[in-house]
């Protein structure tokens, strides 16, 4: 079925549809209120809701799309079988079925492609009851470079035709465009976005000092971070240290840039996405939805911290 629709808008349309799912699980878990939290390092938790969120995700791609190569936070799960038949999902958003595929895109195979799921961003904020914050992120790369990607935000709260609705879904196909929110303009004076759990050490504080900001918006997740910039509360994302992985910047770098926006380490060079490629984003985010907010930052980050962790 749909095997007319080029595999790049299937596959997308296949990850709105299971990222609602996950989203989903991610609710009912709390819900429960049995978070089962495994410390995996240094400020860095896992729970139930990461576990079964990325089994949902990565089972229901991999069993409709055999040939991707998907990888996920969460990937060194022990009990890798026990997938739940009810989160296994094969629906198929139909909204985005109907997106004209860029002419670049049409032939891409999934050979060509690398899936990286980030099945709760945002586990620090989970955990502590900042439940707005959290997202599900499945970002798509085609040849290394982000191309489409989704960002679910499980508790964002809407009406829709007079009801209440809980969770949205944000697309981003290159090319295309972007979709299931509103852009807005950037804020009229700077305003900076960056983390709130991971501390910043001294000289990446200096970072966010020197970029003359009216205000810094402390917030968790690269998702929901990106989330400010599109939305206009935010001009700049700086997260000037190593934390961050493949998997937190893959889905918002692809609907940033489907925006006309630009995701970047540190010293302004593009990350890749290749299957082999190393996960930690040692050389930190500077994220802005125009050329022209990353330049004017990309220019205010001293040099003597761009070479600290270039040679971390
Ligand atoms: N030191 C770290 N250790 C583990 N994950 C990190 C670290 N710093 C950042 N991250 C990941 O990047 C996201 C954005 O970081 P921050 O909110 O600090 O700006 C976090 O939600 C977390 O993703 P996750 O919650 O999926 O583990
Ligand atoms: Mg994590
Ligand atoms: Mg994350
Ligand atoms: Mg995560």
């Amino acid at each position: 079925m749909y095997g007319s629709v080029p595999l790049i808008v299937r596959l997308l349309a296949s990850s709105v549809s299971v990222a609602n799912r996950a989203g989903k699980i991610v609710r009912d878990v709390m819900s429960k209120g049995e978070l089962g939290i495994v410390e995996k390092g240094k400020d860095d938790y896992q729970t139930e809701a990461d576990r079964s969120a990325q089994r949902c995700i990565v089972a229901s791609l991999a069993a409709q799309y055999p040939n991707l190569k998907i990888i996920g936070e969460e990937d060194s799960l022990e009990d890798e079988g026990e997938v739940v038949s009810d989160w296994l999902v094969n629906e198929i958003d139909k909204e985005i079925l109907k997106l004209q595929c860029p002419p670049n895109l049409q032939e891409v195979k999934e050979e060509d492609i690398v899936v990286w799921v980030d099945p709760l961003d945002g586990t620090s904020e989970y955990t502590q009851g900042f439940l707005e914050h959290v997202t599900v992120l499945i970002g798509i790369a085609v040849n290394e470079t982000p191309v489409a990607g989704v960002i679910h935000q499980p508790y964002y709260k809407n009406i829709v035709e007079g009801d209440k609705k809980i969770g949205r879904t944000i697309w981003g196909l290159h090319g295309v465009g972007v979709g299931g929110f509103t852009p807005a303009p950037p804020p009229e004076s700077i305003v900076i976005t960056t983390t709130r759990s991971h501390s910043n050490p001294v000289e990446a504080e200096e970072a966010l000092k020197v970029m003359n900001a009216s205000k810094v918006l402390r917030v968790g997740g690269a998702g929901y971070k990106v989330l400010q910039l599109l939305e206009g509360n935010a001009s700049i994302y700086v997260f000037a240290s190593p934390g961050c992985k493949k998997w937190d910047t893959c889905a918002p770098e692809a609907i940033l840039s489907a925006a006309g926006g630009k995701l970047t380490d540190i010293l302004g060079n593009f990350y890749k996405y290749g299957a082999n490629v190393t996960k930690p984003n040692k050389t930190g985010v500077l994220a802005a939805v125009n050329n022209e907010l990353h330049s004017y930052a990309l220019e205010r980050i001293p040099e003597k911290l761009q070479e600290t962790l270039a040679n971390k």
